[in-house]
């Protein structure tokens, strides 16, 4: 661990820090400040939640001159939400030094983004597909940028936003700085990499196991047809503080945050075809605890970081290792415990244990939990909020009746209905789910001999994330999302999303059946159970 006081920063990005309750710079911090600030080209690597947003977002803004009214940095993140929180925190570290930042992303009006651009910010972060419209409208020139970032980049770097990317780059000056950040590092980035970076330097704090070490990972086998049913059970016992649930697709995500309203949880769905108003809303819901239950598709899986996500639950099994490592990284973050519930059903197992043999975490498995479990669980809650009811006092006014129903009624009588009541329990509604098949193992895994999401690097040694320090204050007010700008549901065009792209030769995708073949984009929405995959805008 680290002071911030030793790397050397300006006193207003140290005092930034500080207001942001930052105490001690995490493993990354640490390692990645110093190079970031040499001006060398760098690939970082950390597990999810270890504050890689301010490892980049720290020498970034301790570099940039408050006298220019250029754009001089660029930040690039895969999803819309994501753009917005980390411009939300790169405003954080910019309170007091005065430099402009501003987020650019698809959903969002235009002409608003143009008036916030003519206040010359000096850093912008973006998705990739509105970031190259305010090109072509010269709404944004890159011909001053001297630091890019991508968020994300192994995402970034796959094939759905390489067109995108390589349009943005060739705009910015050669002699730049251009940085990568994720929690994984599928190997074929490294040949991605030498295209957009010079002799860079790797930092990984990335142990054995990729994924975050707080993560606490369980599965349950469950057919298909129980899943709703097991997905009740445990919200019920385990009665997450806020929950992620991961969906396949869209059509799995609308189906599923409806039926789990209609069983009277507080739950709402967030995909890339809702309007950027719905999804603002959401996430809104989401952060400030008005909704428990954000049922969402990988649009959800990289970089969100909310506070208060005690559990994430694979209701779908994802495709890709990649994709596990990042969704359950919604939890266990900035050093607090979390837990990863997988959903897995018969034919998937083998999917399961390469999602092990790849994240090298051996994921538990446990029981459906019984209903007798789920009882307890939720009877434990509500004893716990109604005995925070009567601590909280102000009951004055309701005593008169509680005396009057005291005549008619013994007291355990009173209770038990009036928590009956509290249980909100609708068991009666009829649940309707379409059946999604099962995920099959791809190729690239099948085969390869190196099952591994770490850049085959060594390890440095100094792991896990946090002393002390805790996260001063949430990120109010927003939400994030893949950027979706109005492709197919069904991903990256045929893309094998996947596959390195960059000289491997198996873009067979998917083998076997279900929906994963290679497709071409269309019409948005026209086939509404494909997975989610509508990145950018
Ligand atoms: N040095 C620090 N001390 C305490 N909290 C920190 C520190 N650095 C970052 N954080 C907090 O940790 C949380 C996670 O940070 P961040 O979102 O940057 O993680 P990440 O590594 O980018 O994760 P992911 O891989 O999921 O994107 C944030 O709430 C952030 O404010
Ligand atoms: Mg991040």
């Amino acid at each position: 661990m680290k002071n911030f006081a030793d790397l050397g920063l300006e006193p207003k990005v140290l005092q930034a820090i500080t207001e942001l309750g930052f105490e001690e710079a995490t493993p990354i911090q640490a390692q990645s400040i110093p190079i970031a600030m040499s001006g060398r080209d760098m690939i970082g690597q950390a597990q999810t939640g270890t504050g890689k947003t301010a490892a980049f977002g720290i020498p970034l803004i301790n570099k940039i001159s408050k006298d220019t009214d250029k754009i001089v940095a660029l930040v690039m993140t895969p999803t819309r939400e994501l753009a917005i929180q980390v411009a939300e925190e790169i405003g954080k570290l910019t309170r007091f030094k005065g430099i402009g930042s501003l987020p650019i992303y698809g959903g969002q009006d235009i002409g608003r983004q143009i008036r916030a651009l003519k206040k010359k910010p000096q850093i912008i972060i973006g998705t990739p597909g509105r970031l190259l419209d305010h090109i072509n409208r010269k709404t944004i020139r890159l011909d001053d940028v001297e630091t890019v970032i991508l968020d994300e980049a192994d995402e970034m770097l796959d094939m759905g936003f390489m067109d995108d990317i390589q349009s943005i780059l060739k705009l910015v000056p050669e002699e730049r700085q251009t940085m990568l950040f994720s929690a994984t590092m599928p190997p074929n980035i490294q040949k991605l990499a030498q295209q957009f970076l010079k002799n860079p330097e790797h930092v990984s704090v990335v142990p054995k196991q990729v994924s975050a070490p707080l993560i606490d990972q369980a599965y349950i086998e469950v057919p298909e047809r129980q899943k709703f049913e097991a997905l009740c059970r445990l919200i019920d016992m385990e009665s997450p503080e806020l929950a992620i649930v991961f969906g396949r697709t869209k059509r799995r995500v609308d189906e599923l945050s409806e039926a789990l309203q209609k069983r009277g949880y507080s739950a709402d769905g967030l995909h890339g075809d809702l309007s950027q108003n719905q999804r603002d809303t959401v996430m809104r819901k989401f952060r400030d605890g008005s909704i428990d239950v954000l049922v969402a598709t990988d649009v959800a899986a990289r970089g969100l970081d909310v506070s208060g996500v005690t559990h994430v639950v694979n209701f779908d099994l994802p495709q890709d290792p990649e994709s596990y490592v990042h969704r359950i990284g919604r939890t266990g973050r900035a050093g607090k415990e979390g837990t990863a519930w997988s959903f897995v059903t018969p034919r998937e197992i083998d999917h399961l244990h390469l999602i092990e043999r790849v994240t090298r975490h051996r994921i538990t498995r446990k029981p459906l939990p019984t209903l007798a479990e789920a009882i307890e669980g939720k009877q434990r809650i509500i004893a716990e909020r109604l005995m925070e009811t009567i601590e909280s006092g102000e009951l004055n006014e309701y005593k008169g009746l509680a005396i009057q129903l005291l005549e008619q009624y013994d007291s355990v009588q009173l209770l038990s209905g009036a928590m009956k009541m509290l249980t909100g329990e609708k068991r009666d509604s009829e649940i309707q789910l379409t059946p999604e098949d099962p995920i099959r193992v791809k190729r690239r895994y099948n085969n390869s001999g190196k099952p591994d999401l770490r850049n085959g690097r060594k390890p440095s040694g100094n792991y896990g994330g946090f002393r002390g320090g805790s996260n001063g204050g949430g990120r109010g007010g927003y939400n994030r999302d893949r950027d979706n700008g109005g492709r197919d549901n069904g991903g990256r065009g045929g893309y094998n999303r996947s596959s390195s792209g960059g000289g491997r030769s198996d873009t067979s995708s998917y083998r076997g059946g279900g929906d994963r073949k290679p497709r071409t984009n269309s019409g948005e929405g026209r086939r509404p159970s494909k997975r989610d995959d509508s990145y950018n805008s």
